[in-house]
């Protein structure tokens, strides 16, 4: 669980980051929407102690700058928007998840391999195992860095773009074990352009719009608030039809 009061982030070209309160709970997902730009990447940076803050981030009820790095993997996994391609196999790259956690000696146990199967299988990449990151397609990519993070075993998910790159019956997978890993009791927060999953799916969204928190709430008060088109250029309403795969379609602002 992540509790914001009064986080400031400034950068030099200009753009600042201002969040008076912010939580995100366990076992909720937590998406943050809002246009190219307007600070969903700073603000997980931030809560990821990627960026240097003013304002207090508590995780877990402690403050994330007193926290050691070993001990801030334990509560907290990152998933940053750039994914690298590391000359590995995609079975290596969801053992870094473990590794986060274990000293310099690292060496993975049987409740390692255990966690790192469970997230690869969630992920639907165990399969892909022996793959070398290099060739493996640009979704394929995504969901092994996911297995990743899901492999850390942290009570915090921070996910930036989780959906870039996927097909949309993966995209509903993804909803779908988003919703499970909330439902085991994890803090999900999610960080995407995926407006309709992120009204339909998620417990809760944070509309951000120039680096400031426009509306935060349950989706159906935050779509009914007025905010959505203002900070999105597009707006959101809910569907009545049960065919539909979201319940929140775009509509025009
Ligand atoms: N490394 C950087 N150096 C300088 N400015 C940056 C850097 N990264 C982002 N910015 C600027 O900070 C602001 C917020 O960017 P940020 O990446 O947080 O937005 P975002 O909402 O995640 O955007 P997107 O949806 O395009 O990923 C933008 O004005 C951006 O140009």
């Amino acid at each position: 669980m992540i509790g914001v009061k009064g986080l400031s982030f400034v950068r030099d070209g200009g753009f600042s980051l201002a969040v008076d309160s912010l939580e995100l709970n366990d076992g909720q997902v937590s998406a943050l929407v809002g246009k190219n730009g307007c600070g969903k990447s700073t603000l997980l940076r931030c809560l990821a102690g990627v960026l240097p803050h003013g304002g207090s981030i508590l995780l877990d009820g402690a403050e994330l700058g007193s926290l050691g790095h070993r001990e801030r993997a334990r509560h907290l996994a990152y998933l940053p928007q750039e994914l690298g391609c590391p000359q590995m196999d995609v079975y290596t790259l969801a053992c870094h998840g473990r590794f986060a956690t274990l000293g310099a000696v690292r060496t993975l146990g049987e409740r390692d391999r255990r966690l790192v199967r469970q997230a690869m299988e969630l992920t639907g990449v165990w399969g892909l195992r022996d793959r070398r990151l290099a060739d493996i397609s640009g979704g394929e990519l995504q969901r092994a860095y996911l297995a990743m993070v899901v492999a850390q075993d942290a009570g915090t998910l921070l996910l930036d773009e989780p959906s870039a790159h996927l097909d949309a019956h993966r995209r509903w997978e993804l909803a779908g074990l988003l919703r499970r890993l909330a439902e085991e009791g994890l803090a999900v927060v999610v960080a995407t352009h995926d407006v309709e999953s992120a009204f339909s799916c998620a417990d809760k969204v944070c509309l951000m719009a120039d680096g400031r928190v426009a509306a935060q709430g349950p989706p159906g008060v935050v779509a009914a608030s007025g905010a959505v088109a203002p900070a999105l250029g597009v707006g959101v309403a809910e569907q009545d039809d049960p065919k539909l795969l979201w319940r929140y379609a775009l509509t025009r602002a």
